[in-house]
C-alpha cells in the first residue's frame, strides 16, 4: 500500500494550518527538521511540531537532518512526532543505536535516513529493529531539487535487504518526486513517497496527491 507524504517545506508558513489541511488526503505529514550544521539550511523545530500536532491528526513524520540526533529525540517524542528518521551520517554507529533506543523509550516509530552517498549495506546493523528506512533521492538541504536517477539502484538493493531481514519495514524515498518519479521509485521498491514541490507547486494539492499514487 503506497503512502504519500506531502512536505511542509514546500508550503506557506504564514499559511501553516491552512496549508496542512490542503493536503488531507494524504497519508502523512513529512516535516523537514534542519540545523544549519548537518545541512547547510535551517528550517523547523520543536516549538513548531508542537503546534502543528495541535491543528491537525495527520500521522507525523519528522525527518531530522540535524547532528547527534539523540540530543532531541525525546523533545520531538513529547512535541507530538509519530515517526522519527536520523540520518546515519549524523553521528557515530553508537549516537544512532541510542537515538533508536530513545525513540523505542519513547513509542515513536523509527526510521533510519541514507545520503545518497550512503551504502545501502549501512542499514544492515539496525534494520531488524526499523519501522522504516529513508532513501534520499536529492542531498538533503532544499526542496525543488532535480531527482537523482542513480539512486534507484538504493533503492532496489534497500527494498531486498528489507526483504531478506524487515518485510514490515516501509521504504520511503524523498526528493524530486512528481507522478512520473513516483512510477519509477515504485517499481524500484519504494513504498511510501515524499514530496514537496509537486504537492504545494500545483493548482490542487489534492489532485497532485492522487497522480502520485498512480
Ligand atoms: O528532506 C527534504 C530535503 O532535504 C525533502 O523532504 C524536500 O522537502 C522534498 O522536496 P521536493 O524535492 O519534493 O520539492
Ligand atoms: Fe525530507
Amino acid at each position: 500500500m503506497i503512502k504519500i507524504a506531502p512536505s511542509i517545506l514546500s508550503a506557506d508558513f504564514v499559511n501553516l494550518e491552512r496549508d496542512i489541511k490542503r493536503v488531507s488526503t494524504a497519508d502523512w505529514l513529512h516535516v523537514d527538521v534542519m540545523d544549519g550544521h548537518f545541512v547547510p539550511n535551517l528550517t523547523i523545530g520543536i516549538p513548531v511540531v508542537k503546534s502543528i500536532r495541535k491543528c491537525t491528526d495527520m500521522f507525523l513524520d519528522v525527518h531530522l537532518m540535524i547532528d547527534k540526533p539523540v540530543r532531541y529525540i525525546e523533545d520531538f517524542a513529547k512535541a507530538g512526532a509519530d515517526l522519527l528518521s536520523v540520518h546515519l551520517e549524523a553521528d557515530g554507529p553508537t549516537g544512532i543505536a541510542q537515538a533508536l533506543r530513545v525513540m523505542e523509550d519513547c513509542g515513536v516509530k523509527k526510521a533510519v535516513a541514507l545520503r545518497p552517498i550512503t551504502s545501502p549495506k549501512a542499514i544492515l546493523p539496525y534494520l531488524e529493529n526499523l519501522d522504516m528506512v529513508l532513501v534520499m533521492t536529492v542531498e538533503p538541504g532544499f526542496g525543488g531539487q532535480s531527482f537523482m536517477a542513480d539512486q534507484l539502484d538504493t533503492i532496489s538493493q534497500v527494498r531486498s535487504l528489507i526483504r531478506q531481514y524487515n518485510p514490515a519495514c516501509r521504504l520511503q524515498v524523498d526528493g524530486g518526486i512528481n507522478p512520473e518519479t513516483a512510477r519509477r521509485v515504485i517499481a524500484a521498491g519504494a513504498d511510501t513517497l515524499v514530496a514537496g514541490s509537486a504537492v504545494y507547486g500545483a493548482a490542487d494539492p489534492a489532485m497532485a496527491i492522487a497522480a502520485l499514487r498512480g
